[in-house]
């Protein structure tokens, strides 16, 4: 399930519309089972641009789905850690000990953290009762 998960994330990566950053990032999550997936669509208004998460997210609530059981990020050949508002949007469908990885764009681990580490003492749905 994980090389699936991975493969996604690698192929959502290659439809990314980064023309402004050229910096090309593929998301892929897994929901009851199913894999949905994500690219980021940059804009020439920059700051409209979106996430890859953002997308893979999306498709995960058009399909009816509501809890992120796990999640692989490919940007380059660094970790691509996902940015602060990422965090906070995989927190909102995500338990803290959900797991995040990050791959290279050859499909190889590269890190893994929990989402409380990315995003300890998160705000979350809980707070609002
Ligand atoms: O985790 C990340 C980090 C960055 N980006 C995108 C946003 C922008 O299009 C490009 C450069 O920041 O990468 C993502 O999609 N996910
Ligand atoms: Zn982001």
């Amino acid at each position: 399930m994980m090389e699936e998960l991975i493969r996604q994330a690698l192929e959502a990566r290659s439809r990314a519309y980064a023309p402004y950053s050229r910096f090309q990032v593929g998301a892929a999550l897994r929901c009851d089972g199913v894999v949905h997936s994500g690219c980021n669509v940059e804009n020439a208004a920059y700051p409209l641009g979106t996430c890859a998460e953002a997308g893979a997210i999306a498709a995960m609530i058009r399909a009816g789905g509501r809890r992120i059981e796990e999640i692989v990020v490919v940007g380059g050949d660094e970790p691509c850690t996902p940015c602060g508002g990422c965090r906070q949007k995989i927190r909102e469908f995500g338990a803290p000990d959900l797991k995040v990885h990050m791959v290279d764009p050859q499909g190889r681990h590269l890190m893994t953290r929990t989402l409380t580490a990315l995003l300890p003492d998160a705000f979350g749905p809980d707070h609002l009762g």
